[in-house]
């Protein structure tokens, strides 16, 4: 009778830890409505929320025909629709807010997407503040300082639940190469580190299988301008949205990969980083080794060449600007 009952009892827990509710804030623009797909996709997931100031539950009644096994719930623009959203999940994706135009730096959003992610951040401490943040959100590399601040004030930041989306880079770098050297992308694996945008995104090529790479300007210059190419080419009609899609949920599989048990995993991500903190870097984006609890090991940037150390003097710049304008934003404007 005991033994039935502990087997069930551990069966129970096994099949619960392959069960994972995920949130998207944002769910019904373009990012979020591929995000969401691929999402519904993944059996590891047991239960999507999808949230949007307008429009998510009619993505949601889309996307919850899709034959898979999980539901999906598409919430109300409330307070009570986002904090229900929020209930219970374990990874909570962050797309919302404007893209650039043309002519736009990532910067140029801030006056807008600052207060959308701060306010977004204030729910997610106040309804799941265990939850594995992974934003999205531009620009990045002041947006998680945001969350961060947010998350201190109300005396719930684990630093090791934060994450910026930055898995983009490392997809626009590996495919980047594999197209001037006729391989396959999947055999690319480049290291990319710094922060995302322009100049702070790092790409170390010293590191890969084409060391020669680190002195092609034009290839780390795509790499670092990627996104600035998608804008052009949407000329106004937003960013990335399709390969952003690709990419969140890439980490997002990572991630629940991680927490349903798997050992090694490794994504890049931007996150609170010892690695150049002497230097007032309080965050940066290196290879992260993911763990049930969030960040389990955070990897050194390793050996560069002397390229790569032109690159990372002219990340730490901007960088530390981007990361100290949001943190003095939530000073300046800590909201309601
Ligand atoms: N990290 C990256 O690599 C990366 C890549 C591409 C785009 N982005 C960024 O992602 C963001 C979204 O891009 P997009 O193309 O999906 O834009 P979009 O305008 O198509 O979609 C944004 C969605 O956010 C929603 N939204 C706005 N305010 C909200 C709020 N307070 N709560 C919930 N939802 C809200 C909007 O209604 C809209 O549906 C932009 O800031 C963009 O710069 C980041
Ligand atoms: O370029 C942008 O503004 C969107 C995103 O950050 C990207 O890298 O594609």
């Amino acid at each position: 009778m005991f033994m039935a009952s502990r087997i069930q009892r551990r069966a129970f827990s096994v099949s619960a830890r392959n069960l994972s509710k995920v949130t998207v804030l944002g769910a019904a623009g373009g990012i979020g409505q591929p995000l969401s797909l691929l999402l519904k996709l993944n059996p590891r997931v047991s239960e999507l929320a999808l949230y949007d100031i307008r429009g998510a539950p009619g993505v949601a009644a889309d996307v919850s025909h899709v034959n898979t096994k999980s539901t999906v719930t598409g919430y109300e623009a409330t307070p009570s629709g986002l904090a229900n959203a929020l209930k219970g999940s374990e990874i909570v994706l962050i797309p919302a807010g404007v893209p650039r135009k043309p002519g736009m730096t990532r910067d140029d959003l801030f006056n807008t997407n600052a207060s959308i992610v701060r306010d977004l951040a204030k729910a997610c401490a106040e309804s799941c503040p265990d939850a594995n943040i992974l934003v999205i959100s531009n620009p990045v590399n002041s947006t998680v300082p945001i969350v961060a601040e947010i998350f201190k004030a109300r005396g719930v930041y684990n630093p090791k639940r934060l994450f910026g989306v930055t898995t983009l880079d490392v997809v626009r770098a590996s495919r980047f190469v594999s197209e001037l050297k006729k391989t396959d992308p999947a055999d690319e694996n480049i290291v990319v580190v710094g922060g995302h945008s322009g100049v702070t995104i790092v790409p170390l090529f010293s590191q890969s299988n084409h060391p020669e790479l680190s002195s092609n300007a034009e290839l780390v210059n795509r790499v670092q301008f990627g996104g600035d190419e998608v804008v052009k080419a949407k000329d106004g009609a937003g960013s990335a949205t399709l390969s952003m899609a690709m990419a969140g949920a890439r980490l997002a599989e990572s991630m629940l990969r991680a927490i349903q048990g798997e050992k090694g995993v490794v994504e890049p991500a931007f996150v609170d980083s010892p690695l150049y903190k002497d230097q007032g870097i309080d965050f940066f984006s290196s290879k992260i080794e993911l763990g049930p609890s969030g960040v389990e090991k955070i990897h050194p940037v390793g050996k560069v060449d002397a390229n790569e150390e032109k690159l990372l003097e002219a990340c730490f710049g901007d960088l530390k600007k981007n990361i100290e304008k949001g943190k003095a934003f939530v000073a300046a404007n800590p909201g309601k």
